[in-house]
């Protein structure tokens, strides 16, 4: 796997860090989630896929000087905190990157390692604010909206920072250097965003949010519900495909206004939603299946892994536990990711094995452990 022998030291946070630890542990990377001590009431990383868990309490001497020796056996930290404190537990990357010069030290915030707001709570529906994007994210009329908290936490945060950590190793493999990864999950979506910026020019966003091309204002690019309730999704942009769209609805396309009458388009919008409201979403397939007019079915997550599309691709699998999920993208044709089939681990299932790996003697760590500086959670087997 592309990561092989990589060893990360993921500090458990919320959404964003433990996708960013899940994407290197799912390339092949050895993943060690540090979980607080004493554990919380319930483990609230749902990406824990290939990690295994250490529960140290960082803020006892003890923790934080067992955290700096991982640190110097380790290639990378992934910490999920507001700006200062690492610092504050003696855990800063002036500390950590003297001890070992070649760590890429990894920062996954909202607000990033330095102004106003860096040491500012919030969430990823307050990072997309002030990235400028949510400002073009709604329908026509109505307030601005966050896609779940996708966009910053995860594209913008969690896939940002896991891209950042891998351009340093690459880049330590002729420096033999390591670095600080600053991620702004502010920054993150605004740079995936670039688009918009980029785009300014071509006259796709003149007009006010939901108005547009690509935010609902055209009836070529929007989703339809169907007789039985579902919905399609269509995106017949160019004007070829258009042509197949206006036909697989029945209609004459010399009948209509043109495709680009902005004018028109509320008008064109609830022609299309009456026909589409006609027939269900089966019917709507097994008209557009096939033909290039950009109609797809809206999917459940409880559809898409029986979809022939995706069943043909793989797309999505299933872990021991029957759960399914997404599986990991890009595929690499020759060293793909194998995610682990196992379940996530527990809060301190696998504290000494992790200890006894990085060279802590069972004397060691019997004496964290009596110090409740570190905590075991050996499952019971299953009899
Ligand atoms: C699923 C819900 C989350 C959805 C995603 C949401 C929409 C997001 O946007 S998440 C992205 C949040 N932002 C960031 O990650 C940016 C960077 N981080 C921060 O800005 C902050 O961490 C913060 C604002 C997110 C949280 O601030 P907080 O003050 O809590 O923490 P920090 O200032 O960073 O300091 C950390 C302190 O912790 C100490 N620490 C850390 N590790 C250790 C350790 N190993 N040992 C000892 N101490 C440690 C560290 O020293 C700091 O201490 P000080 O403060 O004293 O300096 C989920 C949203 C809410 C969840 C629910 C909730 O948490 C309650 C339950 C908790 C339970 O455990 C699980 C179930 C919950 C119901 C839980 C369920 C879900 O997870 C949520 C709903």
């Amino acid at each position: 796997m592309a990561l092989r022998g990589v060893r990360v030291l993921e500090l458990a946070g919320l959404a964003p860090s433990p996708l960013c630890g899940m994407i290197l542990a799912d390339f092949g990377a050895q993943v060690v989630r540090v979980d607080r001590c004493p554990r919380s009431a319930m483990n609230a990383d749902v990406q824990g896929r290939g990690k295994r868990s250490l529960a140290l309490d960082l803020k006892q001497g003890p923790g934080a000087a067992a955290l700096r020796r991982l640190c110097r056996g380790a290639d990378v930290l992934v910490e999920p905190f507001r700006h200062g404190v690492m610092e504050k537990l003696g855990l800063g990357p002036k500390v950590l990157l003297k001890e070992n010069p070649k760590l890429i030290y990894a920062r996954l915030t909202g607000f990033g390692q330095s102004g106003k707001y860096a040491k500012s709570a919030g969430h990823d529906i307050n990072y997309l604010a002030l990235s400028g994007v949510l400002s073009k994210l709604g329908r026509k009329d109505e307030n601005p909206y966050a896609p779940v908290n996708l966009l910053a936490d995860f594209a913008g945060g969690g896939v940002m920072c896991a891209m950042g950590i891998i351009m340093a190793l690459y880049e330590r493999t002729k420096s033999g250097k390591g670095q600080v990864v600053d991620a702004s999950m502010v920054e993150g979506a605004a740079y995936l965003s670039s688009f918009l910026w980029k785009s300014q020019n071509l006259g796709l966003w003149n007009r006010l949010r939901g108005e547009n091309l690509l935010d609902s204002g055209a009836p070529f690019y929007e989703t339809y519900k169907t007789l039985d309730g579902k919905f399609m999704a269509v995106g017949a942009i160019e004007p070829q495909f258009y042509e197949q769209l206006v036909k697989g609805l029945g209609l004459d396309s010399d009948k209509l206004p043109n495709q680009l009458s902005f004018s028109d388009w509320p008008e064109m919008k609830k022609m299309f939603a009456a026909i589409f409201s006609k027939k269900t979403q089966a019917e709507w397939c097994r008209i557009f299946d096939g033909i290039d007019a950009c109609v797809t079915p809206v999917l459940s997550l409880d559809e898409v892994a029986l979809h022939e599309h995706n069943k043909e691709r793989s797309s999505f699998i299933k872990n021991d536990q029957e759960e399914i999920s997404p599986r990991p993208s890009p595929l690499l044709s020759r060293t793909p990711a194998t995610p682990s089939p196992r379940r996530d681990p527990f809060i301190g299932e696998h504290t000494e094995e992790i200890l006894l790996e990085f060279g802590f003697t069972k004397e060691e760590i019997a004496k964290l452990h009596s110090e409740k500086v570190i905590e075991f959670n050996k499952p019971k087997a299953n009899l």
